[in-house]
């Protein structure tokens, strides 16, 4: 189980310099804030996660219906609040190796699966009506590993509508199976964002190649991409529209939602949920198999940070609904 988590920020300045070299990337000149919330006990890991807090006014659309949606352990209200809870994916394969990963599809290791199951327990006491997890399989690991930790013990089903076929051959006929049941949605705009030729490399051989300067430049600007593959926001292009897209009208229309995705297309969400710059974005970096949590509610984003675990009493401040659902949680199990 980790550890505590201290909820004050740690700030502190750092300036950062562009390399002015001149490449086809041009040249960039700079100053970097960084701000990390948080350290977890057991990993002695930094949570960065840039303090801003923002609104964002959703674009008001009608969600569209799951065939396992009905009767979750609440009544959807245009103007009830909702959590939302954020996750990248527990360390992979590739992750230990030190390589740029992007699109290539690989599992977790071991101390992902590990990841996986502690941020579950991080997250067992939140309502979850439905799962988006992008269409790799490390987010997807990630996603199910959690959710077998909830106390709600509902069962994650992947949705099939990539064809009528698989849509209709997936079908479930029990209204009380459907009731035990979360859809999970999976969406490619939510892959991580594409690393073009970098993808495989080492990082490190690729830092000494290139230099660290070049290297920050590829993975944490907002507008310079690494060869041949997506910028940050190139990826916002997809995964920040997705989210604005399909995820928001479920919040607005009162469902509590997971996303499990990736280091940058979450960095894509949290820059338009947090209102962050360019500038601010570059320093937001996400640690592996960490939940964060926001709470939705009168179309603004609440950021409240990442709950601690199942045996914190701080669950019951979040929201009003979020006790209620704890409670529940609690007598169900007395
Ligand atoms: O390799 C990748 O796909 C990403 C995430 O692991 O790396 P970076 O830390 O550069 O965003």
């Amino acid at each position: 189980m980790a550890g505590a988590i201290s909820h004050h920020a740690l700030a502190s300045t750092q300036s950062y310099r562009w390399s002015a070299q001149s490449s086809r990337f041009g040249k960039r000149t700079g100053n970097v804030r960084w701000v990390h919330e948080g350290s977890r006990c057991s990993g002695g890991r930094k949570l960065g996660f840039v303090c801003t807090s923002g609104s964002q006014q959703p674009s008001v659309v009608e969600p569209f219906q799951l065939p396992s949606d009905g009767n979750s352990d609440h009544t959807p209200k245009k103007s009830s609040e909702s959590a939302l809870i954020l996750i990248r994916h527990g360390e992979s394969l590739w992750n230990e190796k030190n390589l740029f990963t992007g699109c290539v599809d690989v599992p977790l290791t071991p101390k992902g699966v590990e990841e996986a199951i502690e941020a579950g327990k991080r997250i067992c006491n939140i309502p979850i009506d439905m799962i988006y997890t992008s269409s790799l399989i490390r987010a997807q690991m990630t996603a199910m590993l959690a959710m077998m930790q909830h106390r709600r013990k509902k069962i994650p089903i992947i949705m099939h509508n990539e064809s009528e076929q698989a849509h209709r051959w997936s079908q479930i006929y029990s209204e009380e199976t459907k009731k035990q049941s979360i859809p999970v949605i999976t969406a490619w705009q939510l892959n991580e964002r594409m690393y073009g030729e970098l993808q495989g490399l080492n990082k490190q051989e690729t830092a000494d190649r290139f230099g660290n300067e070049q290297v920050h430049e590829w993975r944490r600007s907002y507008d310079i991409p690494p060869p041949n593959g997506e910028s940050l926001e190139m990826c916002a292009e997809r995964a920040a529209a997705y989210f604005k897209e399909q995820i928001v009208p479920q919040l607005v229309a009162g469902k509590h939602v997971m996303v499990a995705a990736h280091g940058n297309s979450l960095r894509s969400i949290i820059m338009h949920l947090d209102k962050l710059t360019s500038q601010e974005v570059i320093s937001l970096e996400l640690s592996t198999g960490i939940p964060m949590l926001y709470i939705f509610k009168e179309g603004k984003f609440i950021r409240r940070g990442s709950p601690v675990g199942p045996s914190e009493a701080s669950v019951y401040a979040y929201t009003r609904t979020l006790a209620k659902y704890r409670q529940k949680l609690d007598s169900m199990v007395s």
